[in-house]
């Protein structure tokens, strides 16, 4: 097993990684907690489900399970609403651990439901998507959208371990496997020149999920991320560029509505139109964009966004949690495996818009 420590204030944890690990999830339930309340939705129950009770039962703790429906679409106040009222209904108390059990949507919900729940109970993550190992499990950002904006409704709160069986990828869509797939590439484009040439060099090995080469991207990817989020848990300064692609991406999803393009589908192309925009406004080579999008369209997203409409696009970003005093701050690339955050003159936006988005 490898194991990456994350420490913030917020909390220290260990991400474990290894095959097979949802049979030993039980066995990161803290001695001291009451009981446990296992929250998945349908697709992972019915994959996962009987695994991962199995092991908790062996905790000798009280379970009970919640399923929430799939879907970004569900990624809302109403699911996480549905939640609250299951765990109260449990009368479940303060020392009661939550169990998330699925994708970004699970997690991300799980974790805010932890974070306000009679004001903060415990939570474990347990990863099922390549997205979710890589990227969305750690660092404590939770959330649920809103229709004018993503993630929009969240808190900063840790949970206490993050458990990556990578096993359980075998059963992902192959357009699940592409959107996790950018968020990985992401690592390098932001701080690892070396990992992105490494991603280029594997990207066949990637797509098919070969065990070794999953491995050491799931790893890397999340040592990279818990070196960022130890650095500023709560987005103050350096974490900001673990955003690239997010401004564009973000507005698409919420543009096209959630769940029309997966998250990490636009984020890819998002990179893509970050890569344009870091060409125009801080001397990233041209034909360093072309690799990105060369690799992006390798691993199965999307290189040319949907065309929203200029007002909407700006309108969207302006949205963005990024924004200050309604100026939009993109992260841009001076070069692969840097990365930093700037407001950018709005003739390069509106070129960048252009040359990236489908003409109608
Ligand atoms: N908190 C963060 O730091 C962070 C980072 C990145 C993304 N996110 C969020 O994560 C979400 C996207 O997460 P996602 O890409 O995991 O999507 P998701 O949670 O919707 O999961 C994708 C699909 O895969 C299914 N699935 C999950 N595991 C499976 C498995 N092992 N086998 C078969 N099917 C499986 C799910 O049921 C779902 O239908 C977005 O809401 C995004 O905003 C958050
Ligand atoms: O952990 C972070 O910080 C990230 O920005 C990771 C992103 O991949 C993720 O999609 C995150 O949820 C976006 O954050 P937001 O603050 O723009 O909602
Ligand atoms: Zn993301």
């Amino acid at each position: 097993m490898s194991i990456v420590k994350v420490k913030t204030e917020g909390g220290a944890y260990s991400i474990h990684i290894a095959p097979n690990l949802l049979q030993q999830v039980g066995t990161s339930i803290p001695p001291d907690a009451t009981s446990v309340v296992l929250i998945s939705n349908p697709t992972v129950f019915g994959l996962y489900g009987k695994t991962v009770l199995q092991s908790l039962e062996a905790s000798g703790k009280k379970i009970s399970v919640f399923e929430v429906p799939d879907g970004e679409a569900y990624k809302t106040l109403e699911t996480l609403n549905s939640i609250y009222t299951f765990l109260l209904e449990q009368r479940l108390d303060r020392r009661a651990v939550i169990v998330a059990l699925g994708g970004g949507v699970i997690g991300d919900m799980c974790g805010f439901a932890a974070a306000t729940y009679m004001r903060g109970i415990r939570f474990i993550q347990v990863p099922t998507t390549l997205l979710a190992q890589v990227d969305s499990s750690v660092g404590g950002k939770t959330a649920v959208n809103h229709p004018m904006g993503k993630n929009m409704i969240g808190a900063f709160y840790q949970p206490i371990a993050v458990d990556i069986d990578t096993t359980v990828l075998g059963t992902l869509p192959e357009r699940e496997i592409a959107a996790g797939l950018a968020e990985v590439i992401k690592y390098g484009l932001i701080l690892d020149a070396g990992f992105f040439d490494w991603c280029e060099q594997n990207v066949a090995s990637l797509k098919a999920l070969e065990p070794e080469a999953i491995g050491y991207a799931v790893q890397r990817s999340c040592e990279l991320k818990a070196y960022v989020v130890s650095e500023d848990e709560k987005e103050t300064g350096m974490r900001a560029i673990l955003n690239l692609g997010h401004t564009f991406g973000h507005a698409i999803e919420a543009g096209l509505g959630f769940g029309t393009w997966l998250h990490g589908e636009a984020v890819g192309c998002g990179m893509v139109q970050a890569a344009e925009l870091s060409a125009r406004v801080c001397g990233f080579p041209q034909a360093d964009v072309e690799r990105v999008r060369a690799l992006v369209a390798a691993i199965g997203c999307p290189v040319t966004a949907p065309d929203l409409g200029t007002d909407k696009w700006i309108e969207l970003m302006q949205i963005d949690k990024k924004a200050e005093g309604g100026k939009i701050k993109f992260i841009v690339m001076p070069g692969i495996g840097q990365a930093k955050s700037q407001t950018v003159p709005r003739e390069d936006l509106m070129l960048v818009l252009k040359k990236t988005t489908q003409k109608g």
